[in-house]
């Protein structure tokens, strides 16, 4: 590759962030959303169900985080896999068809957002001083433990049989048609383990991928991943690779972002982006949302200066937040006046 397309990935995300007035919204949960309005999504595909069964569904959901405020919207490709369309019945041009569907439902709804503001039925809040909003379309791609569907999606836990090697031929695929769908860029999230991010940056730079990517690890302590390795060294393994352009933090309750956001300040200088879930737990082998004490949407939005003031550029919501937490957390950066905020560039 040359020096001249490195270049155009590691500036994608700084750009953007100056765009956008140095902040970035990103949007709230996705499945959980679908959920909401009444999809099933009780399936090995979870959300990825929703684009056989109900695109329309997939759309309004982003329609939604668009009119909410977003700047940035993920694709319900988290748990769509080629082997997982496989083992539903589907060919293997029909599972790829499908990953790209994925992403053009998301850009088709990103050009619905714009019309609208273009033709003036919207309220074009948030918009800042941009004619239009600068908005990117995120491609995203779940652990292999997501694809299992086991519940070792939060436990990182895949067993010694699994090498990097098993995981990167497991993701290979994907990432190559995610990469050539149209996407602006990849959104590896929750990732639950340091031998997955591994994994993932040795597919980015052998495999050419010509898009950036963030990489975004859960943990649920706020010191290491599910698997028990570190967060600080898993920033390490993302840090180290030229196309990643971000790396974070989500699907982990609020209350641990703050310090998270401190330690990855020690070993980044790439954007850091949040978006936790609202801080309820997930019981991965009864499929459940088991509520946690003290802990509203309030407190969550109520975090958010401090998260930007902690050195983060891109906020948002995972699992169980809905477009109230992500128009609150629009409206948070939006109000900060250009005296008292300076927007941190690290790159
Ligand atoms: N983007 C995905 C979603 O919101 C992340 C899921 S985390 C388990 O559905
Ligand atoms: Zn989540």
């Amino acid at each position: 590759m040359g020096s001249f397309v490195k270049e155009e990935t590691s500036s994608l995300m700084t750009e953007f962030l100056e765009k956008c007035g140095g902040y970035a919204v990103v949007d709230g949960g996705f499945a959980t959303e679908l959920q909401r309005h009444g999809a099933d999504i009780n399936d090995p595909l979870w959300s990825a169900k929703c684009l056989i069964t109900s695109p329309h569904l997939v759309t309004k959901v982003h329609l939604d985080y668009l009119e909410s405020g977003a700047n940035i919207i993920i694709t319900a490709s988290y748990q769509a896999t080629i082997q997982g369309f496989v083992a539903k019945g589907l060919s293997v041009g029909e599972a790829e068809n499908l990953l790209r569907r994925s992403v053009e439902i998301t850009y088709e709804a990103r050009e619905i957002f714009y019309n609208r503001c273009t033709k003036g039925s919207w309220d074009f809040t948030y918009a800042g001083k941009a004619s239009r909003r600068p908005i990117l379309v995120a491609a995203s791609v779940g652990s292999y433990g997501a694809y299992l569907a086991d519940g070792s999606e939060y436990s990182g836990i895949y067993g010694d049989s699994v090498s990097k090697e098993t995981l990167k031929d497991f993701h290979r695929r994907r990432v190559q048609i995610l990469a050539n769908s149209g996407a602006d860029l990849i959104a590896f999230e929750t990732i639950p383990n340091k031998l997955e991010a591994e994994a993932y940056a040795d597919l980015l730079e052998e495999e050419n991928i010509n898009i950036p990517a963030w990489f975004s690890f859960t943990s649920k302590d706020g010191v290491t991943v599910p698997r028990g390795d570190s967060v600080v060294e898993c920033t390490k393994v993302a840090d180290s690779c030229t196309k990643v352009v971000a790396i974070g933090i989500n699907c982990t309750a609020p209350r641990y972002i703050h310090d998270v956001i401190i330690s990855l300040r020690q070993v980044t200088r790439k954007p850091i982006v949040v978006y936790p879930n609202s801080g309820e737990i997930y019981d991965g082998l009864n499929k459940k949302w088991i509520k946690s004490e003290g802990e509203s949407e309030e407190d969550f939005v109520s975090y958010v200066s401090k998260w930007r003031d902690a050195g983060a550029s891109l906020f948002g919501g995972c699992c169980r937040t809905t477009p109230n937490t992500i128009r609150a957390i629009a409206k948070v950066l939006s109000g900060e006046s250009p005296a008292t905020s300076k927007p941190k560039f690290w790159q």
